[in-house]
């Protein structure tokens, strides 16, 4: 297993044409952008973590029927602080670095002392973000980087901070209609206040202001007040409906009297992250047109989730799918001694990741009895009044084992019924891809010996009419790499295998 997750990928910026087995569809046209860890070792140092790696991009370029692969290394700050140097200079989330002291790139990290938020990395390695028609690749700090969607070469630097007081911002934004982009961000202990900040970054900007960026016309839609100015939550990513914002402040939280001391203590910033078991989770809904919370309390038991689903509105309630688990053991499978030893028989996770579908009565009767249930709807899950008017919400399970979930996009925010995920049951390793009926309960699965898929992502066919009609492309570890379009209804599979190295992840 050391082979695939800590060796250094390879980096192939020519395109490659792969070759496919099958047919594939002729309206599939277009440029697939994939972005995950692919060096670790740097020199004679190594990362500790999986999602430490230097980023590593790819793109897979569908046209009339044939593929072209390249893949190329993220040449940011970070990347070129640590060639240059020949060892991990900059800290990323599991592996704390002490900075090469001829070099004043992340001069802040020097004068640790003095701020409280330390200089993140600009590694960024977990996602790509399309603004009108720039294309980002992006982490969780307050760094983005602009990418070539075509040669894969990297821009500039992007320093969300500048625009909206945030230190970290989520790796999944959403997009509306017209491809404005909505995300959230956390901004630490601010004019001191620690908040959640929604913000919307608008796909095009006016004619007559063409030269300025996207950014500079960024708007904080609104902002919901962390409980705790020292112990935000930390969060992956969030949901969204046609009227509502829907973020789950749960109690993993970020200590950050612990990330202001990590460099001096010796940390890494993961282990600025814990979980509170005895504390609740809080659901917060925000009104996309008035831009107010919504002043009901919900909330369910503790829990930790990293992957909002997909949420709706029905019959005055709000419906939301998470990928949930009962602890924080999910990150700590990633350290890579743990990978590299027989992962599939010691690494096993101390909570199955569950489908939660938790449906919450907005609009419920005022004058209902303290202790009934408010959902209307035909669903297992209850959301009970309590004494001092909170509701506490239990959820329906879905099904159990499934991680890195995609929707048909065109479904985002809506009622929808098809979840495609990859199959990990209590491996952090996944070895299928999963097909869930939300409304039935019914998975389909596709699987091959020897190949671990990662996230899948839905393309609809140009004239779909059913919500399933359409593709999913993986790209998937096997022997070689193989990207496998798998139809939906697995009428049909087909798979395409280019022959070359790779570094995958999800996202
Ligand atoms: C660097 C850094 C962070 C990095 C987090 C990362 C890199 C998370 C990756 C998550 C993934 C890949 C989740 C998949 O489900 C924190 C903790 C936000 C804050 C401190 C600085
Ligand atoms: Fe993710």
């Amino acid at each position: 297993m050391e082979t695939i997750f800590s060796r250094n990928k390879e980096e192939h910026p020519e395109p490659i044409k792969a070759e496919v087995q099958g047919q594939l569809p002729t309206w599939l046209q277009g440029v697939l952008l994939r972005n995950g860890p692919g060096m670790h070792t740097i020199g004679d140092t190594k990362y500790n973590h999986w999602f430490d790696g230097l980023a590593l991009l790819h793109s897979f370029t569908f046209k009339n029927g044939e593929v072209y692969y390249r893949s190329k290394y993220l040449r940011s700050d970070t990347y070129n602080c640590n060639i240059e140097a020949n060892r991990i200079v900059v800290s990323e989330f599991g592996t704390m670095a002490y900075p090469d002291p001829c070099k004043n790139i992340f001069a802040k990290a020097f004068s640790y002392l003095s701020h409280t938020i330390p200089e993140f990395t600009d590694n960024c390695l977990i996602n790509i973000m399309k603004t009108g028609d720039d294309y980002y690749a992006t982490s969780e700090t307050n760094f983005i980087r602009k990418i070539d969607p075509q040669t894969l070469e990297t821009l500039e630097k992007v320093d969300y901070s500048k625009y909206v007081a945030v230190n970290l911002a989520t790796s999944h934004p959403h997009y509306d209609s017209a491809g404005n982009i909505l995300n959230m961000g956390t901004s630490i202990v601010d004019k001191g206040r620690t908040k959640y900040v929604l913000f919307k970054i608008p796909s095009s900007v006016p004619e007559k202001e063409k030269k300025k960026s996207c950014f500079k016309q960024l708007e904080v839609v609104c902002s919901i007040p962390s409980r705790s100015l020292l112990q935000p939550s930390y969060y992956h990513s969030f949901g969204i409906t046609e009227n509502y914002i829907v973020f789950i402040e749960q109690p993993f939280k970020l200590d950050i009297v612990k990330l202001a001391t990590a460099y001096i203590r010796g940390v890494n910033w993961a282990s600025c992250l814990s979980f509170h078991k005895e504390d609740k989770t809080w659901f917060h809904f925000v009104d996309r047109k008035t831009k107010k919370e919504v002043s009901t309390k919900f909330y369910t038991d503790a829990l930790v989730l990293y992957h909002h689903i997909n949420a709706y509105e029905e019959d005055g309630h709000v419906v939301f799918d998470i990928v949930a688990y009962r602890d924080n053991s999910l990150y700590d499978m990633f350290y890579l001694k743990k990978l590299d030893k027989d992962f599939e028989e010691n690494n096993r996770l101390t909570s199955i990741p569950t489908c939660k579908r938790f449906v919450v009565p907005l609009q419920h009767d005022k004058d209902a009895e303290l202790g009934s249930n408010l959902v209307k709807l035909p669903t297992s899950a209850t959301a009970v009044k309590e004494k001092d008017g909170s509701i506490y919400c239990q959820p329906e399970i879905l099904c159990e084992g499934i991680e890195l979930p995609r929707v048909n996009y065109d479904y985002n925010g809506k009622k929808y019924k098809y979840v495609y995920a990859t199959e990990v049951q209590w491996s952090p390793v996944p070895t299928k891809i999963a097909k869930l009926n939300v409304q039935t309960k019914e998975v389909l699965h596709w699987g091959e010996e020897h190949c671990w898929p990662s996230e899948p992502i839905f393309v609809p066919s140009p004239d779909a009419r059913e919500e399933d009609e359409g593709v999913v492309l993986d790209f998937s570890f096997l022997s070689c790499i193989f990207v496998s379009c798998l139809c939906i209804c697995c009428i049909h599979i087909c798979l395409f295998t280019v022959i070359f190295d790779m570094g995958s992840f999800h996202y």
